[in-house]
């Protein structure tokens, strides 16, 4: 590439603005409360922010039928410029079937905040199908891509006159958030001409500094990590300590010539297609370069930017990379080698050497089991925010979510529980018991289905919000329907461990026990909708543990429920 003496020049050439000035912004805000109102979710927050800040210049809004149906046919707006990916607003059935054209719609964010006011002058409904075979080459609702734009994209989209008021609020990292026009104006104080963009998801690990840093020596050019955070949930401990990863590192990266900035952007994984839209936008935030491919991946080793070019490059043609202007560097699959003690392409890898890689799963696993990660793979100060995240499972919180009819044993064996536990020490316990849950929590609640179901998912969200924060929460309520259970499952377990136990108790046993009296006035019709009598339980398919109390004592069903959490590596 020929020396630059300027920066490079937006996509377009000139970088679009959509903010209003004040004036206007008070007027909007004014009218506002005759306007329609759209609450955006993320990725509609997303596009419309790089709509706003000009990332997505040339484009000046959502697009039109023309725009719209020009890219999926063959990649260019009506105008003929080059362009890859539909950005486009969509709305629900219902919402369409309110609007007409000249509306005035503000675009919310979650808060109920204006972010900005569209002018109706277009709605219409797209092909779901021919959009899917144009961006995914396939329509199968596995492909994700595929199932996001069938269970999350509405059936109409909308466009017109756009006018912007504030980009998204943001209180995380308010000094990386920079818009494109930020850093070009920090690119142009510091001298930086060439820069190579890393568009990153996961933490650098010891693979992705080396061949970041290797490729800027190579093209002789500055580097921006730049994380693409605008999937990303803001209020999830996982994207602090992603955040905490990437300034833990940046200190190992010569200061004046590499900086970190965040990226608002929300994938689409669509391949190529993907690739060149990624390149525009990172035209527009001033850099020639941007290296493709480098995640993390589940099967081995790094993502390569080549395998995207040899699957998906043959559309991609010379043409329409010059045309975007911006160079693409391929990730090669990095292996470490041993006797040079340093990561290398796998086809630079003398032959005979021993190579060695770590897949994300193994990585995973051996954070949650506390095992040893070897230097080669990473930084120790990377390491160690990872750590804080996923502590080994003796510091992880967990839930234990006793299910089973009324008098199985849930609330004994729960109590004796809790007070071995706290024997123990180390973590903070609760206890959530049925009759307690519904005293405090659900007092409000009865017993048809949906108030148990009510009731059930309550304790779930309890739970997890405990086993977020590293404690034990200990429920025992009956839940008698598998749905619930599951929904209660997937709420907990990717905060730490979750142990369904099935107190498995037969009827018949319960029913002579019968602690309340209950039994009999349920069987004597006084009592309605009683578990087991006159209303369902739907026995666990996959509980962790199963627990008959017919013949055992108390001790020693609390003695099942230690070993197991103790096997798991829970305790210590
Ligand atoms: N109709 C009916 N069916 C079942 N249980 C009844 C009913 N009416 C009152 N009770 C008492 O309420 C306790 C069960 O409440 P739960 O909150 O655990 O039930 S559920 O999970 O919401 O289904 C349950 O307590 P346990 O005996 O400790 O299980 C009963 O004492
Ligand atoms: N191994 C055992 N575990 C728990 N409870 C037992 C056991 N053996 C007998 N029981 C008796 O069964 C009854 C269970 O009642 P409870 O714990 O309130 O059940 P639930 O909370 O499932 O309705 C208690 O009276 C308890 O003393």
């Amino acid at each position: 590439m020929e020396a630059m003496d300027k920066l490079i020049t937006p996509y377009g050439e000139k970088l679009v603005n959509l903010l209003v000035d004040q004036a206007r912004a008070e007027t909007l805000r004014h009218e506002a409360i005759n306007f329609k109102s759209l609450d955006l979710n993320r990725r509609q927050q997303s596009d419309l922010e790089l709509l706003l800040n000009g990332g997505y210049s040339p484009l000046t809004g959502f697009m039109n039928q023309a725009d719209y149906s020009q890219v999926l046919n063959d990649m260019h707006l009506a105008d003929r410029t080059f362009w890859p990916m539909p950005i486009t607003l969509d709305i629900s059935a219902d919402m369409a079937a309110t609007l007409s054209v000249g509306d005035q719609i503000a675009l919310r964010d979650a808060e109920g905040f204006m972010l900005a006011v569209l002018s109706l002058e277009e709605l219409w409904q797209p092909d779901k199908v021919f959009e899917s075979q144009a961006l995914f080459a396939t329509d199968d609702p596995r492909n994700p891509g595929v199932a996001y734009l069938n269970s999350k994209v509405g059936t109409h989209y909308i466009s017109g006159k756009l006018e912007g008021l504030s980009l998204p609020l943001r209180h995380d990292y308010p000094s990386l958030h920079q818009s494109p026009e930020e850093l070009r104006k920090s690119f142009a104080r510091r001298g930086w001409r060439r820069i190579i963009a890393y568009q990153s998801h996961q933490p650098l690990h010891r693979a992705q500094y080396e061949f970041t840093l290797r490729s800027a020596m190579a093209y002789e050019a500055n580097l921006l990590i730049h994380p693409v955070i605008g999937s990303a949930l803001p209020d999830h401990p996982e994207y602090f300590t992603l955040m905490r990863c990437y300034q833990a590192i940046m200190p190992r990266f010569p200061s004046a010539t590499t900086d970190l900035a965040l990226l608002p952007l929300h994938p689409r994984c669509s391949g190529m297609r993907e690739i060149l839209w990624k390149a525009i936008v990172q035209r527009n935030y001033g850099c020639t370069h941007l290296i493709v491919g480098g995640e993390h991946t589940n099967l081995g080793g790094t993502r390569r930017g080549m395998d995207l070019f040899q699957t998906d490059g043959k559309q991609a043609n010379e043409a329409q990379r010059n045309i975007v202007g911006v160079e693409l560097i391929p990730f090669p699959r990095m292996v470490y080698v041993e006797e040079r003690a340093q990561h290398l392409p796998e086809e630079e890898v003398p032959k005979g050497m021993r190579t060695a890689t770590l897949t994300g799963i193994e990585l995973k696993r051996r954070l949650v089991e506390g095992l040893k990660i070897p230097d080669w793979f990473s930084y120790p100060e990377v390491l160690r925010e990872l750590r804080n995240t996923y502590p080994d499972r003796s510091k992880q919180g967990f839930t234990i979510f006793f299910t089973g009819l009324s008098g199985a044993g849930k609330s004994t064996i729960a109590k004796i529980l809790t007070t071995k536990l706290l024997e123990m020490g180390g973590r903070q316990i609760t206890l959530l018991d049925g009759d307690v849950v519904r005293k405090n929590l659900s007092s409000e609640l009865g017993f048809s289905r949906e108030h148990r179901d009510i009731n059930v998912r309550r304790i779930g969200y309890v739970a997890s919000e405990i086993t977020k924060n590293h404690g034990i929460a200990i429920c025992a309520p009956i839940a008698p329907y598998q749905a619930t259970r599951r929904d209660v499952r997937a709420m907990i377990e990717p905060y730490g461990g979750f142990f369904e136990i099935h107190v498995s108790t037969p009827l018949e046993v319960c029913e002579s026990r019968d602690r309340k009296g209950l039994y009999a006035k349920a069987r004597a019709g006084i009592v309605k909708e009683f578990t087991g009598i006159s209303d369902p339980y739907e026995i666990p398919e996959n509980p962790e543990l199963l627990i008959d109390t017919t013949d055992i004592s108390v001790e020693e069903a609390v003695q099942q429920i230690l070993l197991k959490l103790e096997r798991e590596g829970y305790l210590r």
